[in-house]
């Protein structure tokens, strides 16, 4: 299909508006950025078989929370995994099934034999999103403390988010240094977990620092501060995505965005640095996931306005991932 010179300048100025490296970046690194993430993208053939393009675990759900898991599980789904599996507490399984019958869930967090009841699953599994709905209490974050130690024992990528990011702060020893890990802060969370890290206040006037000093910190971990603008570090690049989203802050969108960036991170470590012409396939997977989310935000909000949830936002990841990514 022949594409109209309004098409180019429409994506040209999402473009401009998405992308800027370390400040200085050219027009070409722009385009290519959204090309990197393209070329991590799977193609979809007939020759596949059911699990190919990822087969996903989101490890949280309790009494309290049990959308967020939801929301990371079925994102994961939409953005185009083949399984989603989610491991929560006994109480929040039957709730969690009920939201959708296209998740499998897998009542053990909270049982003596959490771990080991997940491990089991690990070699069947792609990357892991540890966080979203967990909570805090003590007996879960232990149950979690092992899981990631399982996870990391196997190479398994994870991201964490919400919850799992308080454990991190607790003990950052636990993903220190390990290669494969990516952390979605918010702003309360970024805040914390820099000053566990760094022993210091959050220095506010330097964004771009304050995240790729917490990554250098940490071992060069991958993260990815969300805010107005979501800022991405590797601790030797900073990448930062401001594609249009919305004002509308429900909440939800942050477990879109770490399901999202469970399918994307294992897509882009298959596809390798090759396709990513020398950026850290981890960034170009958040960039990916960041600029996908807001465009999910900036769909639902045309159509729903205040009234926005992130409910609407997932009927919008296909939509949104074929005019960012397949156009
Ligand atoms: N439907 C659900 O089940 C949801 C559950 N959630 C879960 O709720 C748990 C707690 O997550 P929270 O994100 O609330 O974490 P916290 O309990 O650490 O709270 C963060 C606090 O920071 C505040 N905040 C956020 N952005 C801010 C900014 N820019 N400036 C100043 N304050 C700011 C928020 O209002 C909130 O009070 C997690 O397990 C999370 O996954 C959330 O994911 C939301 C949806
Ligand atoms: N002020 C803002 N303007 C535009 N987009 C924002 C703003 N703050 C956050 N976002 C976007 O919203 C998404 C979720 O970020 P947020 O900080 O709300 O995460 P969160 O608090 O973890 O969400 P959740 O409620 O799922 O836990 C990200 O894609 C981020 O880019
Ligand atoms: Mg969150």
């Amino acid at each position: 299909m022949q594409l109209g010179r309004e098409h180019w300048e429409r994506a040209f100025s999402v473009l401009e508006r998405a992308f800027s490296l370390n400040k200085a970046c050219s027009i070409k690194d722009m385009k290519n950025t959204f090309q990197l993430v393209r070329n991590i993208i799977p193609p979809l053939t007939t020759k596949k078989h059911k699990g190919q393009d990822g087969r996903i675990g989101i490890v949280g759900g309790c009494q309290e929370y049990t959308g967020a898991p939801y929301f990371a599980a079925i994102s994961a789904l939409k953005v185009g995994a083949d399984l989603s599996h989610v491991f929560c507490t006994q109480e929040a399984a039957p709730v969690i099934k009920s939201y959708s019958p296209e998740l499998i869930v897998h009542p053990v967090l909270d049982s003596p034999d959490a771990v080991q009841d997940v491990e089991k699953w690990l070699p069947r599994l792609h990357a892991l999103v540890v966080g979203p709905g967990l909570g805090r209490d003590d007996g879960l974050l232990r149950n979690v403390k092992g899981i990631l130690e399982a996870s990391k024992a196997r190479d398994v990528p994870v991201v964490i988010d919400a919850d799992g990011l308080w454990l991190i702060a607790e003990q950052p020893a636990l993903i220190q240094g390990y290669q494969k890990a990516v952390l979605t802060p918010n702003h309360a969370e970024f805040r914390r977990l820099s000053e566990a890290v760094l022993r210091d206040p959050l220095d506010s006037s330097d964004p771009h620092g304050a995240v790729l000093r917490l990554s250098q910190a940490l071992g060069n971990v991958t993260v990815v501060r969300k805010g107005e603008r979501d800022v991405i570090s590797d601790g030797r690049q900073v990448l930062e995505c401001s594609q249009e989203g919305s004002s509308r802050r429900c909440g939800g969108q942050g477990d879109l965005l770490s399901g999202s960036l469970g399918v994307l991170v294992h897509w882009a470590l298959l596809a390798g640095p090759e396709k990513t012409d020398g950026f850290s396939p981890l960034l170009v997977a958040a960039f990916g996931a960041c600029s996908l989310t807001r465009q999910c935000s900036h769909q639902a909000f045309q159509k729903h306005g205040r009234s926005t949830t992130t409910t609407d936002m997932v009927a919008e990841v296909g939509p949104a991932f074929a005019r960012l990514f397949e156009s």
